[in-house]
């Protein structure tokens, strides 16, 4: 499946009632067993995509979409584990990723393959956006990525951010990747909120329970909006669009972007008081 995803401006934003907002930005069918799933989105031609393998190795098809001879030809992509212990087979060279993990391919990798190794499948979370130099294919464990505690419990905003690719860490052409954890008992993400007029933006939700709710903030600060996710839904966040959420218990979720810069903190942030 390729869910294709237009991009929106703000102005007729305002006009738009749930079924229309979850049309254009939720992601909610990614994730299925025994198979890949992606979105193409025309922010910075962020592809989206989720891949379970259960018993049979999964193959990374090269969408007719891409005219192009394989999926990597002009692309980059960053793939980070959110369950059971998998592997990534990359022309032949195979990278096993626990729960945590992330693998970053470089443009021109043509066979791209992944797996489950027996015991709880694992899911991988993809983020692909189009690269014109190739960077070395990089695998860096959870224990590697560089940490970043934030927020309070007082503010139930209490985090911690694991950066992967950016400026200091995975090398890449447009990617940025990583992933945020709440602690426990903590709810409320990336508050205060920030948009960045010069990066897109998609969150993928994990680790929510069952029956758990996350409500995604979006739109511009002072015209907000929200989209009710659940576990291993992902949304696109526009460059006018705060993104931010608050859970019904703590959860985790993979934020990645691409666009002009590298640079993580490149954020212009959306006072609190200011928001409507
Ligand atoms: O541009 C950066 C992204 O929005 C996230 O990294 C923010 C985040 O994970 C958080 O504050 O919890
Ligand atoms: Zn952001």
């Amino acid at each position: 499946m390729l869910k294709v995803i237009h991009s929106i401006h703000p102005g007729d934003f305002k006009s738009y009632q749930t079924q229309k907002i979850r049309e254009n930005f939720l992601m909610d069918e990614l994730a299925q067993q025994g198979q890949i799933n992606f979105a193409y989105t025309h922010y910075d031609r962020m592809m989206v995509g989720v891949a379970i393998p259960t018993g049979e190795k999964l193959s990374l098809e090269n969408y007719p979409n891409l005219r192009a001879e394989y999926f990597l030809e002009r692309r980059e992509m960053g793939i980070i584990n959110v369950a059971g212990a998998g592997e990534v087979i990359a022309d032949g060279q195979v990278y096993s990723l626990n729960k945590l993990d992330c693998l970053y391919l470089g443009k021109g990798v043509k066979e791209v393959s992944f797996a489950a190794k027996g015991g709880d499948s694992p899911v991988f979370y993809i983020l692909s956006a189009p690269a014109h130099h190739t960077y070395p294919t990089t695998l860096m464990t959870n224990e590697e990525a560089v940490k970043v505690n934030l927020g309070d419990v007082a503010t139930a905003n209490q985090r911690t951010i694991n950066k992967y690719i950016h400026l200091e860490g995975i090398q890449s052409c447009q990617l940025v990747m990583g992933l945020t954890i709440l602690h426990n008992g903590s709810v409320w993400n990336t508050m205060p909120s920030h948009v960045h007029d010069r990066r897109m933006e998609a969150y993928f939700y994990f680790d929510v329970p069952e029956g758990q709710r996350i409500f995604h903030f979006m739109g511009e600060g002072n015209e907000t909006r929200h989209i009710l996710m659940k576990n291993y839904d992902a949304v696109v966040s526009p460059p006018w669009s705060i993104h931010s959420g608050v859970g019904t218990s703590s959860y985790s979720f993979i934020w990645g972007m691409a666009g002009e810069n590298l640079d993580y903190t490149d954020m212009d942030p959306v006072t609190l008081t200011d928001i409507r």
